[in-house]
């Protein structure tokens, strides 16, 4: 197998096609006007010499809020400099940050790095208060214009201390304004109601895309992406597009893979280059056929790192579940499936939990889709039970599960029953 697919390659600028911020930042989206707009809203009294509003962006996940708020951020750097005005913007990403206290250790850090270069430790062992102090200083120090963006903030759960506090900065020489990104709507409700009123001044909701607009959005990647790929007129829609390497049929399937899940542009754009690479192995136009075999790949990985990232309990009432599904019970119930979990519990010399228990690890197994859960009656007079089946594919399963050194004997069994 030589190196490189093929001579011809179809994707010309990989990092157009690449589904994360990190490699390629669109210039414009057209699909976010209205947020962007009520972007502009927040930073307004900027212009009148006031501070920038606290605001709390929210929606779903690959709704396009980071690079909405960065190209605005960018935005903002161009204007200030146009003034002559001192503007300093931090994004932190928040993730992994379980607490106030990580949130405002990274601050700490971010601020200090603007001074004196990357490679600055995080302060460690020092109380809230103290780090309070030193984010408020360091800002202090720098002046002007100060913006906070706060990405991936909801880890910090209900410890919103440091949103409290940095939603109401006691300084004097800058004007502060504080965002916080989350894609996780709960988060927002559990603020404490004067966080909600000093952060959530202003709320700005970033609905799912539907597949019309996918369709723009993954035909503008194509078109700076892919060779032979252009726009036949000034309006870069999906429309306009045309393209020698793209089937007709292959974005608008794209899109409704995507939009019929969550709506999530960084899951379409990942789904358009899987099918891409998948097509250029093979020297072949894009075709649905392509999508239909990326998203099953994508699917597959999806539903592995699901069961991996599960307890050993959930797991073995899982391999359960699967042992009646391959051997013709495909919906058993809980007393089923608990005969078994305990079966499966022995051979690993494991703790037996009680029925009870493993039906809450079914319900858990069930939220998470990986089993899907009916409740129906026994029988006459028997009252009424919960019923399981599996939701994924059984083989893939059995890999995810044998993929646990201690599960590895219950991958076999379940192998050799499939057989
Ligand atoms: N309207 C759009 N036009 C072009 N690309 C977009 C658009 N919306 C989102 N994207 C792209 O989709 C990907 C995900 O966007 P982004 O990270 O901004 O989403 P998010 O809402 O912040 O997601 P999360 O909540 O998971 O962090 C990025 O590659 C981004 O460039």
């Amino acid at each position: 197998m030589s190196l490189f697919p093929s001579d011809d390659p179809i994707i010309e600028n990989h990092a157009v096609l690449e589904p994360d911020n990190n490699s390629y930042t669109p210039s414009n989206l057209p699909e976010r006007e209205d947020e962007l707009a009520e972007i502009n809203r927040i930073l307004r009294p900027l212009q009148t010499g006031g501070s920038p509003h606290n605001a709390l962006v929210y929606g779903p996940t690959g709704q396009g809020k980071t690079v909405a708020v960065e190209l605005k951020m960018q935005e903002l750097r161009t204007w200030a400099d146009n003034k002559g005005e001192d503007v300093t913007i931090v994004i932190a990403r928040c993730k992994g940050c379980d607490s106030s206290y990580h949130v405002l250790t990274l601050l700490v850090k971010r601020l200090r790095e603007i001074k004196e270069g990357r490679g600055v430790e995080r302060p460690q062992g020092y109380p809230r208060k103290a780090l309070i102090e030193m984010v408020f200083n360091e800002i202090d120090r720098l002046g002007g214009i100060v913006v906070l963006v706060l990405d991936e903030i909801d880890g910090i759960g209900e410890d919103d201390y440091a949103l409290y506090e940095l939603s109401r900065p006691d300084i004097s020489n800058a004007k502060i304004g504080v965002i916080g990104i989350t894609n996780d709507a709960q988060f927002r409700n559990n603020l404490d109601a004067d966080v909600q009123s000093s952060l959530g001044q202003r709320e700005i909701f970033f609905h799912p895309y539907d597949a019309n607009q996918l369709q723009d959005i993954l035909a503008r990647r194509a078109g700076r992406g892919l060779v032979d790929t252009s726009f036949n007129g000034a309006e870069r829609t999906f429309e306009n597009l045309e393209s020698n390497v793209l089937d007709d049929a292959t974005i608008p399937l794209t899109a409704a893979r995507a939009s019929n899940e969550t709506g999530d542009a960084r899951q379409a754009i990942r789904l358009l280059r899987d099918a891409c690479e998948i097509a250029e192995e093979r020297e072949e136009l894009v075709r649905e056929g392509h999508v239909k075999e990326a998203h099953r790949k994508i699917e597959k990985e999806a539903h592995r790192e699901l069961i991996e990232s599960e307890t050993t309990q959930r797991k073995l009432a899982l391999a359960g579940v699967i042992k009646h599904e391959i051997t013709g019970n495909p919906n058993p119930g809980t007393t089923d499936i608990y005969q078994t979990y305990c079966a499966f519990s022995k051979e690993i010399d494991g703790r037996q939990v009680s029925q009870r228990t493993v039906r809450a690890k079914l319900n858990d197994l069930a939220h998470q889709n990986i089993l899907t859960q009916s409740r129906r009656g026994r029988g006459q007079g028997r009252g009424m039970s919960n019923f399981y089946s599996l939701s994924i594919d059984p083989e893939l399963a059995i890999e995810a599960l044998g993929d646990d050194q201690r599960l590895e004997g219950v991958a076999e069994i379940l192998w050799d029953l499939g057989k």
